[in-house]
């Protein structure tokens, strides 16, 4: 049996930050550390986290626009690493990016047509009508009229942009989409509009998306399963379902209780978790969101923990949370705790550190 689409080992990245003549050692930014995951063909992975955290990092390196410190990137079993140029080429095609700004993403200069059929001919030379025709039938699968094809960008709405971004990455027929932020420009009316022709295009032509946001409601919606990152790792990955109803790790429970929600009853945080991520220069030891936890018992101080797999099927990087099954049973408690204690944390009043590059 073929394994997953993509299979992400020990990814790792480091950015050196200069070094003075007589420095030793460089400082460097921890972006991403140890990160694994695999995505199968036809799901949606979503992997949130706070600015900073390494969200966009990790698009990066699966897409080889930046090296891996360590770490492997795997598609369909082969270590892309290992690819010679023109092999690297063919599995290139399979992974597309849509980016967050769709104007500044795409060439101003350029026509819709011109922009959306550029991907297919870095690959092969078209005759006119050949282009003209995969340009009206893209221009169709993302819901915008053929004749679109001679506007140029700055002749669009953000929506219409958004949707020409997902056209260009379309047109080399890709296994794997990487959405980073893809969204988060647009209004919360065009948002569903885009999200649900993504959801389209997955029902229709079976592409597994990379899904980057830190709009949890944006997550829920389009999510089959989800990674949860803080300080460059993933601190719990479980199905949309599972994370939604019970988060098992602290921070994923300060996220979720952070988020707006359309219940105005739900008791929820101003921004628990705003403003205190700690510099991924020097990162706490151990579990490093321990300095913020309430449930940080010593352990948690020295020993990173690794992320083990829970009785749900969740994989959960907690020292307290993830060896003690029992515990899953009975979260009230705790959940109420750790809420209180990062409220806490996010009043101005008691916050004194924030931390940034
Ligand atoms: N080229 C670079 N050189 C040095 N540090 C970098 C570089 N690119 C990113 N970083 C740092 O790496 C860390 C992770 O950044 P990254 O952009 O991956 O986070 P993110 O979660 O995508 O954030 P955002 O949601 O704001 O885009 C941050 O501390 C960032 O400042």
């Amino acid at each position: 049996m073929r394994g997953p689409l993509l299979r992400v080992e020990n990814l790792t990245k480091h950015y050196p930050l200069g070094a003075g003549l007589l420095k030793k050692t460089i400082p460097v930014v921890r972006a991403v550390e140890d990160v694994s995951f695999s995505v199968e063909a036809g799901e949606t992975l979503c992997i949130v986290g706070e600015s900073g955290c390494g969200k966009s990092t990790v698009a990066r390196l699966l897409m080889r626009l930046v090296e891996p410190t360590a770490g492997r990137v795997l598609i369909e079993g082969t270590d892309i690493a290992g690819l010679k140029k023109h092999a690297l080429r063919g599995f290139r095609r399979r992974m597309q990016m849509v980016f967050q700004d769709p104007y500044s993403s795409l060439n101003p200069r350029l026509t819709a047509g011109q922009i959306i059929t550029e991907p297919v001919e870095n690959f092969e030379r078209l005759k006119r009508r050949r282009r003209q025709a995969l340009a009206a039938d893209l221009l169709r699968k993302v819901g915008l009229s053929p004749e679109m094809m001679h506007r140029l960008p700055s002749e669009l709405s953000g929506g219409q942009r958004q949707r020409l971004g997902i056209a260009r990455a379309l047109a080399l027929e890709p296994s794997l989409i990487i959405a980073d932020e893809a969204v988060s420009a647009l209004d919360v009316s065009v948002q569903a509009q885009i999200l649900n022709l993504l959801m389209n295009l997955q029902e229709q032509m079976g592409i597994a998306f990379i899904f980057i946001s830190h709009d949890l409601r944006v997550v829920e919606h389009i999510g089959h399963r989800v990674a949860v990152m803080y300080l460059g790792r993933i601190v719990e990955l479980a199905p949309c379902k599972t994370l939604f109803a019970k988060p098992v790790h602290p921070y994923t429970e300060a996220l979720l209780a952070a988020a707006p929600v359309p219940d105005p009853t739900r008791v929820r945080l101003e921004a628990p978790v705003k403003g205190e991520v700690p510099s991924p220069i020097n990162p706490p030891s151990g579990c490093a969101f321990h300095p913020r936890c309430p449930l940080a018992v010593e352990r948690c101080r020295t020993e990173i923990p690794p992320l083990v797999p829970m009785a749900d099927g969740r994989l959960v990087a907690c020292h307290v949370r993830a060896p003690a099954a029992e515990i899953l049973t009975e979260p009230a408690a705790a959940v109420t705790s750790s809420v209180a204690h990062l409220a806490r944390l996010s009043d101005p009043a008691v916050s004194h550190r924030t931390t940034e590059i």
